[in-house]
């Protein structure tokens, strides 16, 4: 190889040990890039009983069937489809008590500290809790890792341009004291020192990716675990956080990618300065050191008055960001709807206005950048240039003995010659140490800024983390095994928003207050069901039936002095207690199989011994027997929300409930698109598979599947009746029915003696 030739290994013999290093590690890196390009190709020559095999289209169906296997440890190896094969991703759900132990770091932000993110005590805080809660939960981690080796390259790029710097004042050198054999061998130092020094600033780049992606992903697993977590913290349904998807997906990202550039942006010029400060400071003397500080100074002073508060500014952004984005979603998910009433224009109008409202804040960001970098250009770039030659002259101009920077080992200076050289040399280092000075200079004024825009972004994570850190989990119903449903001086009332969720980033700087309670729904409800209770819930619109099952399903708080809520715990063998069908029908993300199986997975589903017939069986139950062959096969995978019509839907969610067979089944008007023989049908093979309907409807043609009658009153009063269906109270009903229709029979001697006349009439004044 070229870089083990005579003459190299010569230069090599003839340096100083310092430098003989250099080139050493120049070498060894050299070698490490060539060494591990080897065994990749000569792997691909050797069949590995590891090697990965391309999935056949059948077989990759199977794996997003699978989604996962389970560990004998309780964790799960997630199947990742990539690029036509799997890779298995281990996920080990974060523990519990880790989220109780990290809640007391993320107490709730005052809203001023939402408004004004800034470099202050809050931030440092908030940054602390993110970074040693969660990005790097221990020293020994493979974050640390990435971080040393990353700031070991940053000092090595420093290090290597002190090296260049010199370099270049000794080839100036060279050159003009015609030292031709000095100047190649120059040349040559210039080459080989090029080769570390590019491979470094590309690892640089690839070691902040890494870091960026890592961090990514540990936040984002952490979130997940948090914010989807299930009862009783239910924070996905009660966070009230707007514009969630953005928190999670974009802020993140961003969030990540910032602090990864940072630490790069802010260690590198740091060093350089530190580095270069000290290097210069030997040939510049004191006078010229102190000149070197004053300019430091005065460049902070004066960029920091005309720094404007990017902090807030990037927090709007990604505000106002997600707005943008949750209204084109809205649009997507509901296109149907909008397209019957041909709403494109209007929805156009309203997704350009949250555009333009992004826009003009990016606009004016871009704006303030203006000012803000040309005066930190002018600062940098030209004030440090023209103090930079005011202190070349320094050593230059007045002083008489002009120390070398270390590398002039040439021959006495006694010759004018030989000192106009040595002078080149100092000038041409000290120009290229100043501009690296000047490029460090500017680039820790951008991490400033960047510091600020993190500021921001810190603010907007931690908004969503201390949410749902803060968010109290709902009070504790009492579950039995083997019990019944009851609920005691229940008062139905609609939670109140999360006044930590309140984001005063746009509007103003008061304090969230905590909104008053509304008057409830449905006041003192008591009411007790064992198995083969049926119940029917009615009553008119928006009177709360659908609060009655959310208040029965866990989903809100009981209110009252005394409420109770008592519900039956899932058997032993897995059979679920109470399931709610809600009005709205919901369709998973997946296979055929995956929406009747829902909210199972494909392993639970295979260990519960049931198999393809079974489903059959109940699809057939619900008339959806049609579906499997139609939509071609069980593994199909679909939009089931545009691919099925309404009825359909419906259907399907009571094959969900015929597939888990709870002992109390909770249907919100989930059957109000099924035409009645196939609803009443639906009914009765429910309760013959001795499931207890929970109904809520508005069809009276339902009660006779029931035995017990909830009846919401819709006068405002929040009073209720409950009686049992055939009870006498039924029966007086009836009775009045009966009597109002026999009155109305009465009458219809008279109407036909009416019609006649009527006839006669016509007839009298038809033409003959
Ligand atoms: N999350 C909420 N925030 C604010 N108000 C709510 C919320 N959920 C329900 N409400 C209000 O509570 C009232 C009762 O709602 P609910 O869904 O229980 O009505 P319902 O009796 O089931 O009506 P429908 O027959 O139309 O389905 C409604 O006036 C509704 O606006």
């Amino acid at each position: 190889m070229a870089i083990f030739s005579k003459p190299l290994l010569d230069s090599l013999r003839q340096h100083k040990p310092g430098k003989r290093g250099i080139l050493l590690l120049a070498v060894i890196l050299l070698l490490r890039s060539r060494l591990l390009s080897i065994p990749k190709q000569a792997f691909k020559r050797i069949p590995s009983a590891r090697a990965k095999e391309s999935l056949s289209p059948g077989e990759l169906e199977e794996v997003l069937q699978q989604l996962y296997t389970k560990q004998v440890d309780g964790s799960k190896t997630l199947l990742v489809p990539y690029r036509e094969r799997v890779s298995k991703v281990n996920i080990r759900e974060t523990p519990k008590t880790k989220f109780v132990l990290d809640a007391p770091f993320f107490p709730p932000l005052p809203a001023a500290a939402k408004a004004k993110p800034n470099i202050d005590k809050t931030f440092l805080r908030q940054l602390r809790a993110i970074l040693f809660r969660i990005a790097f939960p221990s020293f020994w981690t493979k974050e640390t890792f990435i971080v040393l080796s990353h700031s070991f390259f940053l000092v090595l790029r420093t290090v290597l341009s002190v090296f260049v710097a010199k370099l270049d004042g000794r080839l100036a050198r060279d050159l003009v004291s015609a030292n031709g054999k000095g100047f190649l061998r120059g040349l040559g130092l210039w080459f080989l020192l090029a080769i570390p020094s590019t491979y470094t600033n590309s690892l640089i780049r690839h070691l902040q990716s890494k870091l960026s992606l890592n961090l990514r992903t540990r936040l984002t697993r952490y979130t997940h675990d948090l914010y989807l977590s299930s009862a009783p913290n239910l924070r996905y349904y009660r966070s009230g956080l707007e514009g969630v998807d953005q928190y999670i997906t974009a802020d993140i990202e961003a969030w990540c990618d910032a602090l990864a550039g940072l630490y790069g942006n802010i260690l590198k010029p740091s060093l350089d300065l530190v580095l270069f400060t000290s290097q210069l400071a030997r040939s510049l003397g004191v006078r010229g050191t102190i000149l070197l500080f004053g300019n430091y100074y005065a460049t902070v002073a004066i960029l920091r008055a005309v720094t404007p508060a990017f902090g807030r500014l990037a927090a709007v952004e990604a505000k106002l960001e997600g707005e943008y984005r949750a209204g084109m979603g809205r649009v997507g998910r509901e296109a149907e709807e909008i397209a019957f009433y041909d709403g494109g224009v209007r929805e156009r109008d309203i997704l350009t206005r949250a555009y333009m409202r992004l826009i003009k804040h990016v606009n004016s960001i871009y704006k303030i950048r203006i000012a803000y970098e040309w005066t930190e250009d002018y600062v940098i770039k030209y004030l440090w240039s023209a103090a930079g030659y005011c202190l070349i002259a320094v050593p230059l101009l007045y002083t008489r003995t002009k120390r070398s920077l270390g590398i002039q080992t040439g021959p006495s200076r006694d010759r004018p010659e030989d000192a106009i050289a040595g002078r080149t040399e100092t000038y041409v280092s000290n120009r290229r140490l100043l501009l690296s000075l000047a490029d460090a200079g500017g680039r820790l004024m951008y991490a400033y800024k960047d510091l600020l825009e993190l500021a921001g972004l810190t603010t907007r994570l931690y908004t969503l983390l201390s949410t749902l850190h803060n968010l109290a989990p709902l009070p504790n119903q009492t579950i039995e095994a083997g019990g019944d449903i009851s609920l005691s001086h229940v008062d139905v009332v609609v939670p109140s928003p999360n006044p930590v969720a309140s984001d005063a980033l746009l509007d103003d700087e008061s304090e969230p207050s905590e909104p008053p309670l509304s008057p409830p729904l449905v006041k003192d409800l008591s009411l007790a069901l064992k198995d083969g209770d049926h119940l029917m819930i009615t009553g008119s619109n928006g009177v709360g039936k659908t609060a009655v099952a959310r208040v029965l399903a866990g989903l809100w708080a009981p209110q009252g002095a005394g409420a109770e809520v008592r519900r039956p715990a899932d058997g032993p063998d897995g059979r679920r207690a109470v399931f709610v069908v809600p009005q709205r029908a919901y369709m998973v993300t997946g296979s055929l199989l995956d929406q009747i199986i829902y909210p199972h997975s494909y392993p639970e589903f295979v260990a519960s011994g049931r198999t393809e017939k079974d489903l059959m069986e109940i699809l057939e139950m619900v008339f959806l027997a049609y579906l499997p062959e139609r939509e071609g096969g069980w593994t199909t995978r679909k939009e089931w929300r545009d691919v099925l019509s309404g009825g359909e839907k419906q259907r399907m969610a009571m094959a969900r409930v015929f597939y888990h067979r709870p002992r109390f089944a909770v249907l919100d008007e989930c059957t109000s698109a099924v035409s009645s023989d196939v609803e009443g049908r639906m009914y009765e093979h429910a309760k013959a598979l001795g499931i207890t309907l929970i109904t809520i409807s508005l069809r009276p043609s339902l009660i006779q599947y029931h035995t017990h009658l909830l009846t919401l009153s819709g006068d405002g009063s929040a009073t209720w009746t409950l009686a049992r269906v055939g009870t006498e109270e039924e029966r007086m009903g009836i009775d009045r029915e009966i009597s109002s229709l026999e009155s109305k029979l009465a009458d219809v001697e008279k109407w036909e003696q009416r019609v006649k006349e009527l006839d006669v009439l016509l007839s009298a004044q038809e033409p003959v």
